[in-house]
């Protein structure tokens, strides 16, 4: 027996696990779970990527501030050299004016104060807007000597200025990139506005601009304004220099208007001439005549449109100064391509559908006509359709088919075309007749008159008889017609578009020969109409001729 050792020092042994918890193990943090709250609870360990790439960041967010600060400066520098501009005559004088005076101040008195003054420094900012030293870096200063080695002096006070307010912004900056937000950001970009504005003023009250102290793209924004200023006055100057020339045109001695001059000069001078014409008055050189003035622009109108002489004179005679020049370029316009429609075969909007169909844009020529078409373009040739060969249209001019309407042909009527060939307006006469009645289709030429067979051919034109006499001749065959159309050769003078060379081959004599021609064709053709026709009795007389000897009746007949 005896007593119990106590080795555990009164600690008494624990008891083994029960039978229930020797089967359940004490509960247990899974592995990965455990890693995890691990990770929350000690401070984030950031690689080294992670890292660099934050730097990378805080940097663009700081270069992206200073870039809108730049920005911003500069617009508001470009506002206040154009309010400056505008106040100041010269600037660049004021500039260096003051410049100067501040380089003599500053000699004279080193106060501070008084640069702070020209620097328009206030006494609540003198605390923190001290100038400090300039810390030039090596090429800024390589730079300035370059640059202005003159202005030295003030061009390191303008630096101090900008350096203290940069520091400003600097600080500033260092928030704005200790902050994440967006709003924080905007925020100091509002602040340091407000700090730029500050700075401007200073700047204006002290009347300075730094040189050298400007960013490249400063100095290519000012010099490209400078540029521009330059342009503007250099175009002012050049408009003022055209409005005096067009106020005093200077009438050009023989020998300056002998001389060979390009068609610009050309044009322009047609232009001084005729504005001088239509106020004579007021824009007239006293000592020459109206005569002399139209002589040159004769002169220039013939160089610059090549036309002989002859025949500008006489269209200088016919139209008032301003048609004159409406009738010139009229005539170097090609005239749109006019199609009508045959009646005799088809009707017009059938003919239109035929034509679309086979990739010809057109219109109906206007509402004068009802046979019409006026073709924009096309992917076939005009002339040689199916719907052509076919006879359904026939080319020809939209003022070829007026004579033809003036006439108004009837049904069963006897009608002459003295001169027909090749046959357009007499087709027009037979299908507006309806191939009834008779008409007589008549040419002096024997080989135009082959072409009024052929196209009568091809529209199916059945009531003519085409005839080859001499028209002045025609009452002694045959006379008694209701309706005559005379469409009688001539100068051609009214389609210069269709032919350029009627500008230099009519002579004096070629026209007075056409109206002789036309004077005896017209005492015939009134004598072989046959006055007592109950539905006619008329007679259209027309040409291709503006000449007022070839148009006009009094002329034409004596
Ligand atoms: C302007 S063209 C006629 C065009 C025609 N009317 C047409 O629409 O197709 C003038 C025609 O007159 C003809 N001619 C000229 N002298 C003539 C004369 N003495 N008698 C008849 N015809 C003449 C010419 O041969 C020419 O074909």
């Amino acid at each position: 027996m005896g007593r119990k050792g106590n080795f555990n020092d009164g600690e008494r042994p624990k008891k083994g696990p029960g039978r229930k918890s020797r089967k359940q193990k004490d509960p247990e943090i899974v592995p990965h779970i455990k890693k995890l709250i691990d990770a929350e609870e000690e401070p984030k360990k950031l690689g080294h990527r992670q890292k660099q790439r934050i730097v990378r960041r805080l940097k663009k967010k700081q270069e992206k501030t200073e870039k809108r600060k730049e920005n911003k400066k500069l617009q508001k520098e470009a506002r206040l050299a154009e309010k400056e501009e505008k106040k100041k005559p010269s600037i660049n004088v004021v500039q260096e004016i003051e410049k100067k005076t501040n380089k003599q101040s500053r000699e004279d008195d080193g106060d501070l104060t008084n640069k702070k003054k020209k620097r328009g420094f206030s006494d609540e900012n003198s605390d923190w807007l001290k100038p400090k030293k300039a810390k030039l870096s090596k090429k800024d200063e390589d730079e300035d000597d370059s640059d202005e080695p003159g202005t030295r002096d003030s061009d390191d006070d303008e630096h101090y200025k900008l350096e203290s307010l940069n520091d400003l912004d600097d600080s500033e900056g260092e928030d704005d990139s200790s902050g994440s937000d967006e709003e924080d950001e905007e925020e100091d970009d509002d602040d340091s506005e407000e700090d730029e504005d500050s700075g401007h003023e200073s700047e204006e009250e002290g009347g300075e601009e730094g040189s050298d102290d400007e960013l490249p793209i400063e100095k290519a924004a000012k010099k490209l304004k400078k540029k521009q200023a330059k342009e503007e006055k250099l175009a002012d100057e050049e408009l003022q220099m055209n409005i005096a020339d067009h106020e005093v045109f200077a009438f050009p001695s023989e020998e300056e208007a002998d001389k060979v001059v390009s068609i610009p000069e050309i044009e322009q001078r047609i232009k001084d001439v005729l504005m001088v014409l239509g106020n004579f008055k007021q824009y007239r050189d006293p000592n020459r005549s109206r005569c002399e003035y139209m002589e040159l622009l004769k002169k220039d109108l013939c160089t610059y449109f090549s036309y002989n002489e002859f025949l500008m004179e006489r269209i200088i005679q016919i139209f008032p100064l301003d048609e004159l020049m409406a009738f010139l370029e009229a005539s170097e316009t090609q005239r749109p391509l006019t199609i009508r429609t045959n009646t005799l075969k088809t009707r017009r909007r059938d003919l239109s559908q035929a034509l679309v169909n086979r990739g010809v844009n057109l219109d109906p020529i206007g509402k004068w006509s009802k046979v019409g078409l006026v073709i924009y373009n096309s992917t076939v040739p005009i002339g040689a359709t199916p719907e052509y060969l076919a006879g359904h249209y026939i080319l020809q001019g939209a003022s070829s088919m007026l004579p033809v309407a003036a006439l108004a042909p009837q049904p069963n009527e006897r009608i002459l075309d003295m001169c027909a060939a090749p046959g357009g307006k007499a087709s027009h006469i037979a299908a507006l007749m309806k191939n009834t009645g008779v008409l007589f289709a008549n040419d002096v030429s024997k080989e135009r008159s082959k072409a009024i067979v052929g196209n009568f051919h091809r529209l199916g034109v059945m009531n003519s008889v085409v005839t080859c006499l001499d028209g002045r001749q025609y009452t002694k065959v045959m006379k008694g017609f209701d309706r005559v159309l005379l469409d009688a050769p001539c100068t051609g003078t009214g389609v210069i578009s269709k032919d350029t060379g009627v500008k230099t081959n009519k002579e004096p004599l070629d026209v007075q020969r056409c109206y002789t021609l036309q004077r005896d064709l017209i005492l015939q053709a009134i004598d072989s109409l046959n006055a007592r026709s109950p539905s006619g009795g008329y007679l259209v007389y027309s040409t291709c001729s503006i000449l007022p000897e070839e148009t006009k009746l009094s002329s034409t007949m004596h």
